[in-house]
């Protein structure tokens, strides 16, 4: 059965501890992408060379899910993430006070290895301390944390760098990662629980691995959340200047309307969820209107940036409904193995950026630089998602049901 730590407020500090180091990580995530030039001039490097570094954060990132999912199932909360804090800031301090360019990767590795705690780190908090009917919305909280973390944090970081340069405001994101790193210590404790800890440290591997239900939840969730991953993080903006003769700033704008939408949908969608206390049918649903949303954003004639705004703001708000897979696919397993899971999940989500990303650019060079083919596979991928869900086994885990279910 479920357990949560006896005081709520304990609980709500360790919630917000982690939905901040959530949103500090997008800040520092995206960071270097707002002042790419002058970190390229600083440093000596051409675009290709800053692109590397930038994307060093993403070589540790990725595969290090599985990696923090066994720590969480094993070491729990206070162990993992409170370190974590810490070396995410130092990288991000290192990167900014390094005049070398093998000591800013190194900074950036560290940022990126600290950072990949975050998400997963959130959704085990949630998942551990709070009741199972929570768990949606409280996980829309953390993803829309995230989102606004882009979004805010990238037009208020522009204006203090274009004031006082770079170094001073990355090395002030490094500070704020210090007074973060000292909430946690302070506020961030897990929970003691008479839960089996797993015998052998790789075992929660052996259950998501060879789980078809997992597998197939993470590759819905990973179709679901490929626009963000692609249209939003990179092609969007091209495809709004060239079809919809929208300019760059027009064009910028619209396409951050996604993350607007993402984080209103991810709250939403869990409000939902949890209310109706089910998932599956508003995968399927939200995943269809995202692909209508897309479809007319991307195929429709407007040349009305309100309009191209409204209609990616909208395949944005169904999109969040990409955040119940967590629920769906950790819902169904013990709470033991709740990390490896949610961890597995956000793997193989944000990795499909590393076959999309490329693919699109294949098609529109392929198109002599035409996105009709290529921007199609962005309602596909979501059709595919929807179909896939539908294939989704209901299953709940007796640890997903808590006492006051439980009894009615
Ligand atoms: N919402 C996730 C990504 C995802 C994976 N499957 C469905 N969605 C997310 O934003 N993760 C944050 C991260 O970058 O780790």
């Amino acid at each position: 059965m479920h357990s949560t730590i006896k005081k709520p407020s304990l609980r709500w500090l360790a919630f917000t501890c982690v939905c901040l180091f959530f949103l500090f990580e997008f800040v520092v995530r995206i960071e270097p992408s707002l002042a790419a030039s002058d970190i390229a001039h600083f440093l000596g490097l051409s675009n290709t060379e800053f692109g590397v570094l930038a994307s060093l954060f993403f070589w540790v990132y990725a595969p290090m899910q599985l990696v923090v999912g066994l720590a969480l199932d094993r070491f729990g909360v206070r162990r993992t993430l409170v370190p974590a804090v810490l070396l995410c800031a130092l990288g991000a301090a290192l990167f900014a006070a390094s005049n070398q360019l093998a000591l800013t990767a190194v900074g950036r590795l560290l940022t990126g290895f600290g950072a990949s705690f975050a998400f997963v780190g959130a959704l085990y908090v949630v998942n551990h301390q709070f009741a199972p009917e929570r768990f949606a919305v409280l996980s829309g909280i953390v993803n829309a944390m995230g989102m606004l973390g882009a979004a805010v944090g990238a037009v208020a970081l522009s204006g203090l760098i274009e004031v006082n340069g770079w170094r001073p405001v990355f090395l002030l994101t490094g500070a704020a990662g210090a007074g973060l790193f000292v909430l946690a210590f302070l506020f961030l404790h897990g929970v003691r629980t008479n839960e089996s800890r797993n015998s052998h440290l790789l075992a929660p591997l052996r259950t998501v691995f060879s789980s078809r239900r997992i597998w197939l939840i993470a590759v819905v969730g990973s179709l679901f959340y490929m626009p963000v991953n692609v249209f939003a993080g990179l092609w969007g903006q091209q495809e709004m200047i060239k079809d919809h003769t929208l300019s760059p700033v027009q064009a910028e704008t619209a396409v951050s309307m996604i993350y607007w939408g993402m984080a209103a949908g991810s709250v939403l969608s869990g409000i939902v969820s949890d209310w109706l206390g089910h998932r599956k049918w508003l995968v399927v649903v939200t995943a269809l209107l995202a692909a209508l949303a897309y479809s007319l954003a991307i195929y429709g004639p407007t040349t009305s940036v309100l309009q191209s705004a409204a209609l990616l703001f909208m395949g944005g708000l169904f999109g969040g409904g990409q955040m119940l897979t967590f629920a769906m696919a950790k819902e169904g397993e013990p709470t033991e193995v709740s990390g490896s899971v949610i961890a597995f999940v956000n793997m193989v989500g944000i990795g499909s950026a590393l076959i999309f990303q490329p693919l699109l650019g294949y098609l529109v060079d392929l198109e002599h630089g035409s996105f009709a083919i290529a921007a199609s596979t962005i309602p596909l991928c979501l059709l595919a998602s929807a179909l896939l869900a539908l294939l989704v086994r209901e299953q709940r885990h007796p640890d997903h049901i808590s006492a006051t279910q439980a009894t009615t």
